[in-house]
């Protein structure tokens, strides 16, 4: 099999090209170990074991070698540009960012589809979930995989009329999570409840089989709900018909995971709902998975808000249970998630579970008190609303009867829950009775299969009858390539095949060469005024189709913040930019032991009539990573500081170099400065000795070096880039004397 390589991009062509033979590696879900880890001289309680490549939060990256530590938890991200050839690349991103979860968002409405969908149409907002869409992904999961180290769950939807369709196809493929609860197609999907229970029996002995794990539809009341908060009483409930029916039908507890969403958000004090809920939940489901879902009901388009909202959510995570953490983007509020989302996500995700890693070794939930009392109460609540249920004559009565969502805290009801009725819906009066001769030589049928008839030995095994069928041999599975032949991925991939694996790129948010850019501004105005005098620079600075995306009042008058998104039809060929090397850097150990081994000092001024010292801080002090951070040894002249005096210090103090920097550039005298140091430098007869620095926002390197000074440092040069320096010519010099 092909493996990627992290500096070449994926091929899309290699994957589609001969999907029709394409084989899962494997079936069924994948969780992460869970063992003490020691990394980067920390110990780590709740990780599992790292990746082979990935990308650490920026903190690790800029501090801490990329120590990327990975929680236990399994870290879902959604997926859902419509274009799958362009998510791919997505999950290879977010993979490296953390995500072994990829849950792939379907296009509104599939779960109203009587049957499959073929080919690979594009989507909105998520993709028609085709065969051939599924297995392009699941084959480039297998890449993606490889090349961070560690199984990857692809997961879809089993919901709908065609559920049961569906579910063969994922069991097919080799699906490995699915959305499947048949309360989700009743509720919110208007399917008939005799027909959506029927098919889940069917979707949910099938998914058995195929090891694929379950994840509930529950968060869809928190979402649906008038007020969130109100309806944990009835979601205790209906966890508990989705999770008892699934294991009655065959499918194993570790697989039932329960999709529970911290229900309020501030400026409700939330977590006096949320943790209590949290907490009774786990008690009633102690056996069953737990799969997080960060709070969607309560998101704005402020993607600041959203991710604090889900390190809340996170919070509540670490305090009870998570087995799955899944991701919501923060900016879900306000446009289909874009790649930078996804994977912020994602780091947000990582960054708080490892930064809470151990917090129940030092916290424990109290005893006694509200949070006790709390979840006493829901549990009571959920068990009165359980036994009106029985009373009224079971589920479907209830549905009817529109028990459902209802905007009361249960057992308070305001009767708008959402009515179903028994004989109603999509899908009503066509489920019928199997004849006493039915028979289906399949695997993992649910009910009535007279098998018998045929051969009494085929009971257990009914596909022996026509030597296996698809779940045992595949190549009986028959696989459409494309139906309609103008929307698919053929079409898409002409279009876009300027840029792709080529020289010349486009911005982008979610599909290739998209050319969709952001801004942000801030104007000193009212909020109306604001939103359009915002969109009138944005046409100023040439983007098209500018339209506001978020907006907060900073005042009243005084000032309102403007998010914007637009379009530019802008493209660069980088074979035509000038990409000086990267400064290389030497490691903290080898800089640690080199001026352990031979200690160095250094005078440093701001010189001439310079009083801008701040640069230079920085270059020095410890605090900003500065080079006193390796041991060497700083004396600083201070501001405005002659030429000579420079000089003559280094030589007085024995000096191995001298730090100038100059940020006043008019008039080339950051030049002139750097001329003088090294003509008196040389006056004094020491400058085959005392090498000679110099820096400055104005500082082009290679002017300075012009001038006679060993090297000039510009803008963003770091304690580091210059630390190396120091060390490396002190070292020829030594070897040239
Ligand atoms: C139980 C269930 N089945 C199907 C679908 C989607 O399928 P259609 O839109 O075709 O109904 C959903 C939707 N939400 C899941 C994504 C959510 N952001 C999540 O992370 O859970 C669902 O909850």
């Amino acid at each position: 099999m092909q493996k990627l390589n992290p500096n070449e991009k994926l091929d899309i062509k290699n994957i589609l090209s001969d999907l029709e033979n394409y084989r899962p590696k494997r079936r069924g879900w994948t969780w992460r170990n869970h063992e003490e880890i020691e990394m980067g001289g920390h110990k780590y309680s709740d990780c599992s074991t790292p990746l082979k490549n990935s990308i650490g939060i920026p903190a690790a990256v800029q501090y801490f070698e990329n120590l990327d530590p990975q929680p236990k938890e399994t870290i879902t991200t959604e997926i859902a540009s419509g274009r799958f050839e362009d998510d791919i690349r997505r999950m290879r991103m977010a993979a490296w960012h953390g995500a072994d979860h990829i849950m792939v968002i379907r296009t509104a409405g599939q779960s109203h589809y009587d049957g499959l969908i073929e080919g690979t149409p594009q989507g909105i907002g998520g993709i028609p979930v085709t065969r051939k869409q599924v297995r392009a992904q699941r084959k480039a999961l297998d890449l993606i995989e490889e090349e961070v180290g560690r199984p990857i769950n692809y997961h879809s939807y089993v919901s709908g009329v065609a559920g049961p369709d569906i579910a063969v196809m994922f069991a097919e493929e080799g699906v490995n999570g699915a959305h499947q609860d048949p309360q989700y197609n009743v509720l919110y999907r208007n399917i008939n409840m005799v027909r959506s229970f029927v098919d889940a029996a069917e979707s949910k002995k099938i998914m058995a089989w195929a090891d694929i794990a379950q994840i509930d539809g529950a968060h869809n009341a928190n979402a649906t709900a008038r007020d969130a908060w109100k309806v944990m009483p009835e979601l205790m409930v209906q966890h508990a018909i989705n999770s008892i029916f699934s294991y009655k039908v065959g499918m194993k507890k570790e697989n039932i995971c329960l999709s529970t969403v911290p229900p309020s958000a501030s400026p409700v004090p939330c977590i006096k709902y949320d943790l209590p809920y949290a907490v009774a939940l786990r008690d009633l489901f102690d056996e069953y998975k737990m799969r997080a879902q960060q709070n969607t009901k309560y998101i704005t388009s402020s993607s600041r808000e959203a991710t604090v909202t889900h390190v809340m959510n996170m919070m509540i995570s670490k305090l009870t249970r998570a087995d799955i953490q899944s991701t919501i983007t923060p900016d879900e509020g306000r446009n289909v998630p874009w790649h930078v989302y996804n994977i912020e996500a994602c780091d947000t995700a990582k960054q708080t579970l490892v930064g809470l890693d151990g917090l129940l070794e030092m916290v424990e939930i109290k005893k006694d008190g509200y949070l006790p009392e709390k979840v006493r109460e829901l549990k009571e609540r959920a068990i009165l609303y359980m036994e009106e249920i029985l009373e009224v004559g079971g589920y479907f009565n209830a549905v009817e009867q529109g028990f459902f969502v209802d905007s009361g805290m249960y057992p308070e009801k305001n009767g708008d829950g959402i009515v179903r009725k028994i004989n109603g819906g999509i899908g009503a009066g066509n489920v019928f009775e199997r004849d006493e001769d039915y028979m289906a030589p399949v695997t993992a049928h649910f009910g009535y299969n007279n098998v018998a008839q045929y051969d009494e030995n085929a009971v257990d095994n009914p596909s022996i009858l026509i030597d296996g069928c698809t779940l045992e041999k595949p190549e009986k599975i028959i696989f459409i390539d494309e139906l309609d032949e103008f929307d698919n991925v053929n079409t898409r991939l002409k279009e876009t095949e300027m840029y792709r694996n080529s020289d010349v790129i486009k911005p982008e948010v979610e599909w290739l060469a998209d050319g969709t850019v952001q801004i942000e501004v801030t104007l000193p105005t009212s909020k109306r005024v604001a939103e359009f005098a915002a969109v009138e620079f944005a046409k100023k600075m040439n983007l098209n189709d500018p339209e506001v995306i978020h907006v907060e009042v900073l005042h009243p008058s005084e000032g309102t913040r403007v998010q914007l998104k637009g379009k530019v039809d802008i493209s660069i060929d980088i074979s035509t930019l000038e990409i000086p090397e990267e400064p290389e850097v030497m490691s903290n150990e080898e800089l640690w032991e080199e001026i352990e081994k031979r200690p160095m000092k250094v005078v440093t001024a701001t010189v001439g009539e310079d009083e801008h010292s701040v640069g230079l801080r920085e270059i020095i002090d410890i605090k900003h990573g500065g080079i006193e951070k390796w041991g060497i040894e700083v004396e600083y002249l201070g501001t405005s500081c002659p030429v000579e005096k420079l000089v003559d210090a280094a030589i007085e103090l024995n000096a191995d170099a001298i730090l100038a920097s100059t940020i006043i550039s008019h008039d080339d005298t950051h030049y002139k400065n750097m001329k003088k140091l090294h003509e008196y430098a040389v006056e004094k007869g020491v400058r085959d000795k005392i090498m000679i620095v110099c820096g400055g926002t104005q500082v082009t390197p290679e002017i300075a070096v012009k001038q006679g000074v060993d090297a000039g440092f510009g803008r963003g040069t770091k304690g580091i880039n210059v630390a190396t320096f120091l060390v490396k010519r002190r070292r020829e010099m030594l070897e040239n004397r």
